[in-house]
């Protein structure tokens, strides 16, 4: 089946219309995966359904996803954690035939395989960048997940950015990783923007810099396949600028911080898994 078929006849439900549920619907919209007519979203908060009547007044909007214009075949669940078993029990049957695409983190495939009562249940951790389609979404299926599911899942996470299948096993650690990355390198920028602050530049001035030098080099990293190390030798001239740079992110443990953020994040994802063993418990 060509691609553009596979995506006009789905019907997509997003149960939860917060941040990453926004970031989803908006690439996938930009990107043309579904029209507004083909999706619908469920949100109990006003306060987010007046955000959703106001960015995205052509797509279906309502309270609760026992409604009856709720019902499609695909359902992407983007609540909270803890969440996900009180939204899996609220009505008998609602899932069978369905194929339920769930974002928690910590929520692994068993979980979802039981709280929905089957398995064509696939566990993907996205991060906020599909919003501008340069997401990074890592994905795996449960054992009833059907080749044209596959291919649907593939193709829609691909339209918003990069799209990996990977083992259930290993989706803490992306969690870890891309899922909350953003955070961190948002960090970075801000980080970078006040150093150029400090240094005397206005901020809109240092901000716009900033953004564009971890833009620019991230696709200097993936265009030419260079390893990282390699790239910032070609950066740092001797005795020049840039090793006075390096140094003093070297006193300050960039390194070690990065890597024990990854970690922190990625053990932080396991004990969501533990603590929501039992339905209706967890963090949020
Ligand atoms: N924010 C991020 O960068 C990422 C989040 N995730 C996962 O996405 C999920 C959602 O996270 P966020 O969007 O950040 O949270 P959020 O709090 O912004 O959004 C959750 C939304 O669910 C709604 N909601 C609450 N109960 C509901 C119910 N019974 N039915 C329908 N909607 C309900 C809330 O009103 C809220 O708008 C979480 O499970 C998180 O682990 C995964 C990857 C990245
Ligand atoms: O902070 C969180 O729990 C979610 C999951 C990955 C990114 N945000």
């Amino acid at each position: 089946m060509k691609e553009e078929d596979l995506m006009s006849k789905k019907r997509l439900t997003v149960i939860g219309g917060g941040q990453m549920g926004r970031a989803l619907v908006g690439g996938m919209v930009a990107a043309n995966v579904l029209s507004p007519a083909e999706i619908c979203v469920v949100e109990p908060s006003a306060e987010s359904r007046l955000w959703w009547q106001t960015q995205h007044g052509d797509i279906d909007l309502v309270v609760d996803s026992t409604d009856p214009a709720a019902d499609s075949q695909i359902v992407l669940i983007a609540v909270k954690p803890n969440v996900v078993p009180v939204v899996a029990s609220q009505k008998d049957g609602m899932w069978s035939g369905k194929l339920v695409i769930s974002i928690a983190a910590g929520v692994n495939l068993s979980k979802l395989a039981d709280w929905f009562g089957h398995q064509r249940v696939v566990r993907v951790m996205p991060n906020t960048p599909c919003l501008v389609g340069q997401g990074a979404c890592a994905y795996c299926c449960g054992n009833d997940v059907g080749d044209e599911d596959k291919q649907w899942i593939s193709a829609a996470l691909s339209a918003v950015g990069l799209a990996v299948e990977v083992n259930d096993s290993q989706m803490d650690a992306v969690t870890g990783l891309s899922g909350s990355g953003p955070a961190y390198i948002c960090l970075v920028i801000e980080a970078m923007a006040d150093g150029g602050v400090l240094a005397g530049l206005p901020r809109h001035l240092a901000m716009q810099l900033a953004s564009q030098t971890v833009l620019g080099t991230a696709k200097m990293v993936q265009e030419t396949g260079r390893h990282p190390g390699e790239l910032k030798d070609a950066v740092a001239s001797p005795g020049g600028t840039t090793i006075a740079g390096l140094q003093a992110l070297e006193n300050k443990g960039l390194r070690s911080a990065m890597i024990a953020a990854v970690e922190a994040s990625m053990k932080r994802s396991q004990q969501l898994d533990s603590l929501s063993s039992h339905k209706g418990q967890g963090a949020g």
